[in-house]
């Protein structure tokens, strides 16, 4: 499927811009279907996106806000995507919007999956919008090059859901929505920054396996265009 790059001058720029575009394809989702759903990615790049999402005037009572993946860690960890969705998105209008953990207090990461597809389940598919990242190693969501689950998180006929992944880049172990679960997205969002992220983009453009690259099954298999977001 196809790609555009959107550059912007600076973060800040990019930040309210992106919010506009997704927080009209949320409202787009609520005047079509009566409800809407986000998927987003942690890590440090998204803040400023998220605190100006958050400021929109939609109907957030009417949004499900899930994560694209996250670390297993509870809530009040550092670590915690859920804890950087709560302080930063979940907050003035866009408090009222409905959110799912993945993390769940199980016995392991394997549990804890399963209860976050059971939970997640009832969101529908396609999601509204999926907002990604990207590491500096190519990977996007928990797709980690190495990653223990790796073939099975990007085999487009894997069911949707949550699954787990290690790998030697991501720290604590990973609870991550499969391809199948973010590729069709209505509204498909690749949100990286830096010169370096568009070097390591421009790389990922080339020729080369998706193993070693997992965010090319986004830029080469997904079923929606992916609209890229990127300032210096
Ligand atoms: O849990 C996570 O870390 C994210 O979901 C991950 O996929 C992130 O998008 C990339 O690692 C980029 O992270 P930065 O924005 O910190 O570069």
């Amino acid at each position: 499927m196809s790609t555009t790059l959107h550059t912007f001058d600076t973060g800040a720029v990019l930040a309210e811009g992106l919010a506009n575009t997704v927080s009209a394809a949320l409202a787009s989702g609520i005047a079509a279907r009566g409800t809407a759903s986000i998927a987003v990615s942690g890590g440090s790049t998204p803040k400023a996106f998220f605190q100006a999402l958050a400021k929109k005037d939609i109907a957030w009572d009417k949004v499900t806000v899930t994560l694209v993946d996250e670390r297993f860690v509870p809530p009040e960890s550092d670590r915690s995507n859920h804890a950087l969705v709560t302080a930063n998105l979940l907050q003035g209008p866009a408090a009222k919007a409905h959110f799912l953990p993945l993390y769940h207090a199980a016995a392991s990461a394997e549990d804890a999956a399963v209860l976050a597809s059971n939970d997640t389940a009832k969101i529908g598919a396609p999601f509204d919008v999926v907002v990604l990242g990207m590491g500096t190693d190519g990977h996007t969501a928990s797709f980690f090059p190495g990653g223990t689950q790796l073939s099975r998180a990007i085999d487009a006929t894997t069911p949707r859901g949550v699954i787990t992944m290690e790998a030697e880049g991501a720290g604590e172990p990973r609870l991550t929505f499969t391809f199948s679960s973010l590729h069709d997205a209505r509204l498909l969002i690749l949100h990286i920054e830096g010169e370096g992220k568009k070097v390591v983009l421009a790389k990922a453009e080339g020729p080369g396996d998706e193993a070693e690259m997992p965010i090319r099954t986004m830029l080469r298999r997904a079923a929606s265009p992916l609209q890229i977001y990127w300032a210096p």
